[in-house]
């Protein structure tokens, strides 16, 4: 959007100079313009804007720099979209620097044209737009962090929640999608008799249980695995690069660490676990669903115990 506006906005800026035979100017604008033009059609093509950004902000910063040297000091009031423009495509800290050295170069080229007054007006009026941008730029970026964690981690527990393993579960299917040798297996996990926990020692134990467990889960996981909350007292494990086999075998370490978790005398703690490696073609819905018919047998068969998912053809 912003590239295209900026497009459009060179446009009579084209038909201004080429109309004063101003060749230099129209060659600058041109550019500008069909550089902007093409990141345009680019992000609207592929939706992807980390580079489109570098460039837009690259292209506003030279030719308002070349702008303001070609024209002088009468053209210095380009500097401010410059300015803002650099603050709205990249990171905080980045604009910051490359406005920084925009401004030291704009000041070594108009210096000898401005007297005291004008030079007090020009770093009074650059510098407080500079630490706007830089203020409103840094608390949008902490505001859309906050809200990202708040999004996709669960309150209680701080592991991710059922929409960042809707999101992992998309990636990852892309992923084996492309590198077809790649494995990976879902071990869903259910508490047994969570309900007898809560009902005999308070909703707050039963809460501090749900920690407990999740710390004890996240302990002895692989970096590359990745716990989620999927619901209550329902969780699951993501295992990359491994196999039915491996999964079982791991769902069954993590079955006996949750047996050893002692709660100061109070209560005991099992899960019962489905595991499901991912076959070639399903969904997430299918997979998830395969784990849980798994869990449901495990659950059937007196709880505190692993069951491998079915193999269903797609
Ligand atoms: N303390 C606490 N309890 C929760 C939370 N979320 C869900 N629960 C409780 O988890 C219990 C789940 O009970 P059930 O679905 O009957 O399952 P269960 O008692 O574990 O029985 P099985 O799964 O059949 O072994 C319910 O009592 C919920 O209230 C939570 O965030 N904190």
């Amino acid at each position: 959007m912003l590239s295209g506006a900026i497009s459009l906005g060179v446009l009579p800026f084209i038909v201004i100079r080429f109309l004063q035979k101003d060749w230099i100017m129209v060659i600058l604008n041109m550019s500008a313009f069909i550089g902007l033009t093409s990141v345009f059609v680019y992000v609207s093509i592929t939706g992807r804007t980390a580079i489109a950004r570098w460039i837009i902000a690259s292209l506003a910063v030279v030719v308002m720099t070349f702008t303001v040297y070609l024209k002088g000091y009468q053209n210095i009031l380009w500097i401010f979209p410059a300015l803002t423009t650099v603050f709205f495509t990249l990171t905080p800290y980045i604009a910051l620097t490359i406005a920084m050295a925009f401004l030291a170069v704009v000041i070594a080229i108009v210096w000898p044209e401005i007297n005291s007054v004008m030079s007090l007006q020009f770093f009074i009026a650059t510098g407080s737009t500079m630490l706007f941008c830089f203020t409103f730029s840094y608390r949008m970026r902490k505001h859309q962090d906050e809200l990202t964690v708040l999004a996709t981690q669960d309150t209680l527990t701080g592991v991710g929640n059922r929409r960042a393993l809707e999101e992992k579960l998309m990636e990852l299917i892309e992923s084996i999608k492309r590198y077809p040798n790649q494995s990976a297996s879902l071990l869903l996990i259910d508490l047994d008799e969570f309900k007898s926990i809560n009902d005999r020692f308070g909703h707050s134990f039963g809460d501090q249980v749900l920690i407990t467990f999740t710390h004890t889960i996240a302990d002895r996981i692989r970096v590359t695995d990745k716990l989620y909350r999927f619901g209550g007292e329902e969780f699951v494990v993501i295992a990359e690069n491994t196999s039915q086999e491996e999964a079982v075998t791991l769902a069954e370490s993590l079955r006996h660490a949750i047996e050893d978790i002692k709660f100061i005398g109070k209560c005991s703690l099992t899960a019962s676990f489905g595991v499901a490696q991912y076959q070639k073609n399903e969904n997430q819905w299918h997979w998830l669903e395969r784990a849980d018919i798994a869990l449901y047998k495990a659950k059937e068969s007196g709880r505190n115990t692993t069951c491998p998912a079915p193999d269903v053809t797609f």
